[in-house]
């Protein structure tokens, strides 16, 4: 591979939290130098990529996300799902194991983790299932699924309902060195219902998802998590009452860890439009603007560690059949950053720094992952993005197979326009996905 040099991009210094002008020679993949920007490199014979004005930054790792393959490619394969992260500027990510068939068998890691390898364009990290079909009844084999790959395990999509079954899974893992990653929610709690308690349910006489549904989970397998020493990670925190568990879990040395998605960060329940569009129907549902701003102050003071997509792609289909039939989710590779950089930085609220470190270095840090730093030697995962032009979400140009955004038409900045995984392009806004 020849040596790849970056040069005249913009990178944030941590200390100062300014932006200063560098170039980065990349070599057999990884990053092998960083040169101060005032002169330019003798770069005779390498490739050169001209970063003049963007950001660089590493990329960014999203540990919850929706692939749909096998068994869903009708809204997602591991080739378009892994191109819609590329565009995103995500070069790690984790999808959940809610396939079908459902991701707990060594065989069924395999099958994604070689289809990643051959049709993917950026790092899979696939989690395995807690429980076998995700139906909670019975234990998968963890030692079986860790030899084969998978990071960690969780049933997301549905809540393990049973605490000893959730504090016998909590047990092995740690045997195992293996986090536990939790969808929280109590079924008995939930009976079908599609959007949250609060106004939005109060006027349209629907019966809502109430916060405790969450919270509970959160609860109790924070107490697991202490009696048995796994580390515990909460899946898509969407309450003031989690939020408040969770402070109290670290304030007494769990080991517990939670991400956010940038739709809890951003819209309640009041946003959503009386047209009952099902864009706006995700589990966890939008929450009261209350909920919203405890889930900001969380991740602002660290009670939340990182952010995460919960990238989950339907067919056009499946999201027409209204707000009740609907299934829950929605898209979220494309957007993210934008989203988060124009309503929290550009706004004042977080520093440039704050919000890269959430998708970056932090993730990297819960999950003891090699990735999510521009240090010399790491792996060359490394973005460019521009800061400076406003763009507004077009569905029409996303590379994920799904549509569904509650966020079209926002006018955003922060866009990726070139990702790198292990030195090699993988997609740039001008050529698109290079394999
Ligand atoms: N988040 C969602 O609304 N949906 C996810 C499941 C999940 O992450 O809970 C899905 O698989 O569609
Ligand atoms: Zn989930």
């Amino acid at each position: 591979m020849a040596s790849i040099w970056i040069i005249n991009g913009l990178t944030m210094d941590a200390d100062s939290g300014e932006l200063a002008k560098k170039h980065v020679r990349i070599e057999n993949g990884v990053i092998a130098e960083w040169l101060d920007g005032s002169s330019l490199p003798n770069a005779a014979g390498a490739d050169t990529i001209d970063a003049s004005g963007k950001l660089i930054s590493a990329g960014f790792i999203d540990m919850h996300v929706h692939l749909r393959e096998p068994g869903f490619e009708y809204k997602e394969t591991i080739a378009s799902g892994t191109e819609s992260a590329a565009k995103g500027g995500f070069t790690t990510i984790a999808p959940m194991p809610n396939t079908r068939p459902v991701m707990d068998t060594p065989e069924t890691i395999q099958f994604v983790l070689d289809k990643a390898k051959t049709e993917g364009v950026v790092r899979v990290l696939p989690y395995a299932a807690i429980t076998k079909n995700e139906l909670g009844r019975e234990l998968t084999d963890f030692p079986a699924l860790k030899e084969a790959g998978a990071i960690g395990f969780t049933d997301d999509g549905v809540g393990v309902q049973n605490a000893q079954m959730m504090k016998n899974a909590m047990a092995l893992a740690k045997s195992l060195d293996m986090p536990i990653i939790a969808h929280c929610e109590d079924d008995s709690l939930v009976e079908g219902a599609a959007v949250s308690e609060g106004a939005f349910a109060r006027k349209h006489g629907l019966k809502g998802i109430p916060n405790e549904s969450e919270a509970i989970h959160v609860g109790r397998d924070i107490l697991l998590s202490e009696a048995t020493g796994v580390h515990y990670h909460v899946c898509h925190v969407s309450t003031e009452q989690s939020v408040r568990l969770l402070r109290l879990g670290k304030s007494v040395g769990v080991n517990v860890t939670s991400e956010v998605c940038p739709h809890h960060l951003l819209l309640s329940d009041e946003d959503i439009p009386d047209s009952m569009d099902a864009n706006w129907k995700m589990n966890p549902p939008l929450r009261t603007p209350k909920d919203v701003e405890a889930c900001i102050q969380g991740l602002e003071d660290g009670t939340i560690d990182i952010i995460v997509t919960d990238h989950a792609p339907h067919s056009e289909e499946e999201k027409a059949r209204g707000m009740a039939r609907a299934p829950f989710g929605i898209v979220g590779f494309e957007t993210a950053f934008p989203l988060l950089y124009t309503k929290f930085v550009k706004t004042g609220r977080w520093t440039l720094e704050f919000l890269l470190a959430k998708m970056t270095r932090i993730p990297a840090e819960v999950f003891k992952l090699p990735y999510g730093t521009m240090k010399t030697g790491a792996p060359a995962d490394l973005i460019l993005i521009d800061l400076e032009n406003e763009r507004a979400v077009d569905p029409a140009n996303f590379l994920t197979k799904g549509r569904n955004t509650p966020f079209t038409g926002w006018k955003l900045y922060g866009w990726p326009v070139l990702t790198m995984v292990n030195g090699k392009v993988v997609w740039t806004e001008e050529q698109g996905i290079e394999r």
